[in-house]
């Protein structure tokens, strides 16, 4: 064992792994990671960011026949003579330490008060098409609140669309690119009646479920028909705080929704596979939520004793996104342009009359978390 002191640092290695303490916190390395992580320019190409080294040549027991350390960096000398140098603070950024302590997407969890309280702005459409700084304010709202809002929007499909281009790009479905549906009943989902339909969020029967839907309701000459919108995080989370073993059960056990369709011309049987919650194993933080009753099928992927307990909770999740004082309602009008986080946050709508009419789309997530990252977001 070598022990080695600085200001800040103090490392340690024992066999095939290396200790490091950085501004206050206790990291372990393995030598095979730090051998495969090397930056040099033999072992990384800078221009592609690329890793150049072929990781199944690396010695899976290799040690550094030396180390030292400055008040910066940690230099590896490995046994071919190689040398790897590390900066501190990007081994403390990029250690399983650092990434177990921090959340990977900062967010402000909401319940009605909460949201409400904070009057978040809407962005305006047009700043929004013609300025980064509107666009980059916008996003990172949504990145926080999982919900965002442009008003003054011109009420047609083609300017919908045209928004929606600023943000990532349309994720095409079997309903399309741009939809603009009514209570026609044109397709084989309670979306195209009058009926209410309660919190959930879309297509949990694909195996990666679309990442951001937008809504726009370009008419409606009737009553009701208001939007409903829950956070799924702030719910998940009340559910940890009271129960972790129910959390964990939502987490672990994988079950099925379906979407089967037989209407006039189209015929489409969508499955998909996953937890209710998804977590990040190394800090349990949620990052997507499936839940869809309608849409739920059979489930015949658990045994009887655990279906029981999964039922008891998932019932605990259901009374807590279905608390009132968790419950946004808003009137969605020509003009004011919704976008929803499928991944957290739930929809709903109230039963209506009269002709009501709503445009939108889903977009990917990977290109709108692109557009944030370009412009300088967390993401
Ligand atoms: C949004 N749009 C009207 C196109 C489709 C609605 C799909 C509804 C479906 N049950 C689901 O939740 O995925
Ligand atoms: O009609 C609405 O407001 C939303 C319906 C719905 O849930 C959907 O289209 O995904
Ligand atoms: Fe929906």
């Amino acid at each position: 064992m070598s022990c080695c002191m600085s200001r800040r640092l103090q490392q340690q290695s024992s066999c095939r792994t290396h200790k490091l303490s950085y501004g206050g916190l206790v990291m372990h390395f393995a030598y095979v990671w730090l051998r495969d992580h090397c930056h040099s320019a033999s072992c990384f190409n800078s221009k592609t960011n690329q890793r150049n080294l072929d990781t199944a040549n690396v010695e899976l027991n290799i040690r550094p026949a030396n180390t030292r350390v400055d008040d910066e960096n940690i230099f590896l000398t490995w046994p071919d003579g190689h040398v790897t140098r590390y900066n501190l603070s990007w081994l403390a950024q990029n250690s399983y330490e650092g990434q177990k302590q921090s959340a990977m997407q900062p967010h402000i969890i909401w319940n009605s008060d909460i949201y409400t309280s904070a009057k978040v702005p809407s962005a305006n459409w047009d700043k929004f098409m013609s300025c980064d700084d509107e666009l980059k304010k916008f996003l990172g709202r949504f990145l926080l609140y999982g919900i965002a809002f442009v008003e003054g929007v011109p009420p047609t499909v083609e300017a919908t669309e045209t928004l929606t281009q600023r943000v990532s790009l349309i994720r095409e479905t079997m309903y399309g690119k741009m939809w603009n549906f009514t209570s026609d009943f044109s397709r084989g989902d309670t979306a195209y009646t009058k009926l209410a339909l309660d919190r959930h969020t879309d297509t949990t029967y694909f195996q990666e479920p679309c990442g951001i839907q937008v809504f726009h309701c370009l008419r409606h000459e009737g009553t009701g028909g208001r939007t409903l919108l829950v956070d799924g995080f702030y719910s998940a989370d009340k559910v940890l705080q009271k129960t972790p073993e129910n959390f964990e059960l939502l987490a672990q056990v994988p079950i099925k929704h379906e979407y089967i369709e037989n209407v006039s011309d189209h015929h489409n049987h969508m499955i998909g596979i996953g937890p209710v919650l998804n977590v990040y194993p190394w800090n349990n933080e949620v990052y997507m939520i499936r839940y869809n009753n309608y849409d739920r099928a059979v489930i015949n992927t658990i045994p009887h004793d655990i279906v029981k307990r999964w039922y008891v909770a998932h019932r605990e999740l259901t009374t807590e996104l279905r608390k009132p004082e968790n419950e946004l309602w808003i009137k969605l009008k020509p003009g004011k342009v919704v976008f929803i986080d499928n991944w957290r946050v739930l929809h709903g709508r109230e039963s209506f009359t009269g002709l009501r009419q709503l445009c939108g789309c889903y977009l990917t997530r990977d290109d709108f978390l692109n557009t944030a990252r370009s412009l300088g977001l967390h993401a």
